[in-house]
């Protein structure tokens, strides 16, 4: 049988998305709001990779920038001193696909020369140059909603319908890329949870996140240790979230998402085998 489930050729490592499929953060910065300065160096940020493929990681994504409220924006050279040395040896010491975070074109050509195959820009490519650079570079872009900018964009955030609005942006999003050269099956929407949106924001978003199914592209969804799994279980240390985290993120591949972006990999992968089990019983015949 001839198997028709999505991928994505990701510079030549292929990502089948037959099933949800867990993308392992690794940020090589000092101040990520849950893990900043706990792998802000080449050693030790390869290591926690190599550690995260290991959980059962079927991606990772390497960030050298921080996106949290407030953040300090990183000069280009000093992210491509963090990012590029990162995405060489882990290209070479591993098998999965490498996405790059950032929203710099510099940084994504840079990033697929050293090795990565996926392009994560939280700005949905509207940096000038991203557009270009993307379709030059032939490889998976996500693209991403943010209401506003990192630094304010959780002061006030407002929508008539966060639903609709986050649609009709990543609607408007796709059809740059596609004008741009960006092939429709290189392209994975992101809700951008977190990014300009309050708790309730986030919730009604991941309880209607099989609305935006009908986009035709795959659905990556990261909620890992954020402040709203914080807000909804009372965890003010990022990193007591994991539970909370596993939840939605079960909720998210039960919706359609199809990438998983988390910190812990390990608890992802765990839970996402016991929801396979139980979506591997068929259901009973209805004569
Ligand atoms: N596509 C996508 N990319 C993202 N990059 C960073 C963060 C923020 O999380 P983290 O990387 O852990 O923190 P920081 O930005 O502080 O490094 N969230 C997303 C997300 O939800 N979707």
């Amino acid at each position: 049988m001839f198997d028709t489930s999505p991928q994505l050729d990701c510079g030549g490592r292929v990502l089948r998305l037959d099933r949800p499929r867990v993308m392992g953060i690794v940020n090589v910065t000092p101040d990520s709001f849950s893990d900043g300065g706990a792998h802000d160096n080449t050693e030790a940020a390869v290591a926690h990779g190599l550690q995260l493929v290991a959980e059962g990681a079927d991606l990772l994504d390497i960030g050298g920038e921080s996106t949290r409220p407030g953040a300090a924006p990183v000069p280009l050279e000093e992210e491509l001193r963090r990012v590029v040395p990162v995405i060489e040896q882990l290209a070479r010491q591993t098998q999965v696909p490498i996405s790059i975070d950032t929203f710099k074109p510099e940084v994504m050509r840079a990033a697929v020369a050293a090795g990565a195959g996926m392009i994560n820009d939280i700005h949905a490519l509207r940096q000038d140059g991203a557009l270009a650079a993307a379709a030059e570079l032939g490889v998976p872009v996500v693209l991403m909603h943010m209401q506003g900018e990192p630094g304010s964009m959780q002061d006030t955030p407002h929508y008539d319908d966060v639903v609709a609005e986050v649609h009709r942006f990543l609607v408007d999003r796709m059809f740059s890329a596609e004008m741009a050269g960006i092939a429709k099956k290189n392209l994975v929407i992101d809700l951008g949870f977190g990014f300009g949106k309050t708790t309730d924001h986030n919730m009604i978003l991941l309880a209607r996140s099989a609305r935006f199914l009908e986009l035709g592209v795959p659905m990556l969804a990261g909620l890992s240790r954020k402040r709203s799994i914080g807000e909804l279980t009372g965890r003010e240390a990022p990193r007591e979230r994991v539970a909370g985290s596993v939840a939605a993120h079960l909720i998210a591949a039960q919706r359609g998402a199809t990438i998983l972006r988390v910190h812990d990999v390990a608890p992802t992968v765990d839970a996402l085998k016991v929801w396979a089990a139980v979506d591997a019983v068929p259901m009973p015949r209805v004569d």
